[in-house]
């Protein structure tokens, strides 16, 4: 009787899952262009959210302000908060804890961002970078289990020591994503990493991302909707600087409820 309880609750604890970011009024500025109006989403832990809607709706710029990544831009003005383990992000005066958000959050570009080196030191930079009193001997195992869990062990285990740039684009893309997995982030951001590969490489992609999202909460950019289909769990669809709609995948593109969602998905625009 007690373990049937406990079993259930335990079902219950894993079906609701924190927020891992609370995104809460904000709004973007590049100079006169107001690129975020009145953003309000929470991004949940442990799965995929995909940012979904035409180009230069603010997908990116949000994407980008989840480890600050715009603070550099010319003109870029920020209000409202972006809380990330209960921490507004943007209300930080110490570089150290900036650094610490930075570690915690990953990023995947479009194009694979590899230094051009071998494998293994693509791999060792950031690794000894981040844990610096680790061993060479620990340093390696680090790197050995990074490649297993992006599957492309076995494809570069005789050719650690050439340069990544020989990689076939799929290959360098699970790379880089074995790079960002290598200093233990929380959160993985997705700026359309598979805009760049073919088919096959892609299907590789998103079967990693649905094996990555056991152990991290995963945001993702993609102009594909059948891929944000596949392997989303949750939606937003960006209009004009605007979330138009948010919820399940399933709820979106099966039953979206906006006039503006509705004709996005029967590519009406
Ligand atoms: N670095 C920048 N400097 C000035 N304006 C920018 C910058 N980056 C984006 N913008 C502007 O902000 C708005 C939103 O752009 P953003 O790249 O976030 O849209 P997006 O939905 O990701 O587009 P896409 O799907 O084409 O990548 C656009 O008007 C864009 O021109």
């Amino acid at each position: 009787m007690l373990s049937s309880t406990n079993t259930i609750d335990e079902d219950i604890l894993t079906i609701i899952k924190s927020d891992a970011i609370h995104v809460k009024d904000l709004n973007v500025w590049y100079k006169k262009n107001h690129a975020l109006k009145n953003v309000n989403i929470n991004i949940k832990e442990k799965s995929i959210t995909a940012f979904i809607g035409p180009s230069g709706c603010g997908k990116t710029t949000l994407l980008r302000c989840f480890n600050r990544m715009n603070d550099g831009i010319e003109g870029f003005k920020l209000e409202g908060s972006i809380l990330i383990n209960n921490k507004d992000i943007y209300n930080i005066n110490k570089l150290i804890e900036l650094i610490e958000i930075r570690r915690k959050i990953g990023m995947v570009f479009q194009q694979p961002n590899l230094f051009p080196m071998s494998i293994t030191r693509n791999m060792k930079l950031p690794v000894k970078e981040n844990f610096m009193s680790l061993s060479d001997k620990d340093i390696n195992r680090i790197i050995e289990k990074k490649l297993k869990d992006v599957h492309i062990y076995e494809e570069v285990k005789n050719r650690l020591n050439k340069s990544a740039l020989y990689l076939s684009g799929g290959q360098q893309q699970r790379l880089c994503i074995a790079r960002t997995i290598a200093i233990d982030p929380q959160i993985i951001l997705f700026d359309e990493p598979c805009s760049a590969l073919d088919p096959i490489s892609t299907m590789k992609i998103e079967d990693l991302l649905m094996d990555l999202k056991e152990k991290y909460t995963i945001v993702i950019v993609t102009h594909n909707l059948e891929q944000a289909k596949r392997i989303a769990d949750y939606v937003a669809f960006f209009y004009n600087g605007m979330i138009v709609e948010q919820g399940a995948c399933e709820d979106i593109f099966i039953n979206p409820k906006e006039e503006m969602t509705i004709k996005y998905l029967s590519g009406k625009f």
